[in-house]
Order: structure tokens, then C-alpha cells, then sequence
């Protein structure tokens, strides 16, 4: 069997981290998440892929192709999707894939419309407001998770 496989999904917005808002989402790019994630999961025995969009869409179809990758689970931050979008909830509990939610920002401390998710109650775990360290903590999880569900 090779490595175990995870996709990390960010959404609309966030390929503007490092310049967008850093006081609420610190000063690292995208790109410097997705490189240490990469790194992270290698020396985990993983393979890690990621995709960005700005697009609803796009983020479907991506989730749809991690079914027929293999992929056994995902780390997603849906950015401002998570309020609204049935679309993504549909994909992600359509190709039954255990996924992690991850928000850099603490939305609970936020505005209330922050607040509500479409996808939390059908996450595996949901970490918020840890900053970037979250996609970190969320990569380590599914490893864990994946090998303990091979092993049992
Ligand atoms: O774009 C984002 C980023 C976010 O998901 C976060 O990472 O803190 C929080 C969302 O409310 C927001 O729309």
C-alpha cells in the first residue's frame, strides 16, 4: 500500500494571506503553508496535494477528483464558504471523506454570522482561531487518524 494521501483545500480569499488583514491572519502566505505542509506530511509517511479557489465550483470538482485519487482525507478551509455554502457541505459528505474544518481566525470571537457553519457538524474535528499553527495540528490528525484506522 503507498502513502497515505490528503488533500488540503483552501477557499475564497486566501491566496491573499501575508497581505490580507494580517492582524487577524498573521503575515505567512499561502504558499508558505502549503510548502510546510507538504514537508510536514512527507516526514509523517503521507503524501499531501492542495488546491486553492476563489471559485465554489472549482473547490466541488476538486473535491469530487479526491474521491477518485484516493484521497482518505482532507483539511479544508472553506474561508467565507463556511457561512453559506450547501454546495460544499453536498460535495464533502458525497464522497464520504473524513475531513477537518480549519479556521486561522477564532470565528466565534467574530462577527455573529461568523459563527455558523454548513460543514462543522459533519467534520471530523473543527480547530479555530490557533492562527496557522491549526493546518499543522489538522495534517498531524488525519496521519493519526489514517494509520490507527489501518491498524485496527
Ligand atoms: O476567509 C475567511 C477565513 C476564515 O476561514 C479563517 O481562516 O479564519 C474565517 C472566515 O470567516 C473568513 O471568511
Amino acid at each position: 500500500m503507498g502513502p497515505k494521501k490528503i488533500l488540503l483545500l483552501n477557499g475564497p480569499n486566501l491566496n491573499l494571506l501575508g497581505t490580507r488583514e494580517p492582524h487577524i491572519y498573521g503575515h505567512e502566505t499561502l504558499s508558505d503553508i502549503e510548502t510546510r505542509a507538504v514537508s510536514q506530511a512527507s516526514s509523517l509517511g503521507a503524501e499531501l496535494s492542495f488546491f486553492q479557489s476563489n471559485h465554489e465550483g472549482a473547490l466541488v470538482d476538486r473535491i469530487h477528483q479526491a474521491r477518485i485519487d484516493g484521497v482518505e482525507a482532507i483539511v479544508i478551509n472553506p474561508a467565507a464558504f463556511t457561512h453559506y455554502s450547501v454546495a460544499l457541505r453536498d460535495a464533502l459528505t458525497g464522497v464520504s471523506i473524513p475531513f477537518v474544518e480549519i479556521h486561522i481566525s477564532n470565528v466565534h470571537a467574530r462577527e455573529e454570522w461568523r459563527h455558523k457553519s454548513f460543514l462543522s457538524d459533519k467534520a471530523a474535528g473543527v480547530i479555530c482561531g490557533l492562527g496557522t499553527f491549526g493546518y499543522k495540528a489538522a495534517i498531524e490528525w488525519c496521519v493519526e487518524h489514517l494509520k490507527a484506522k489501518e491498524n485496527s
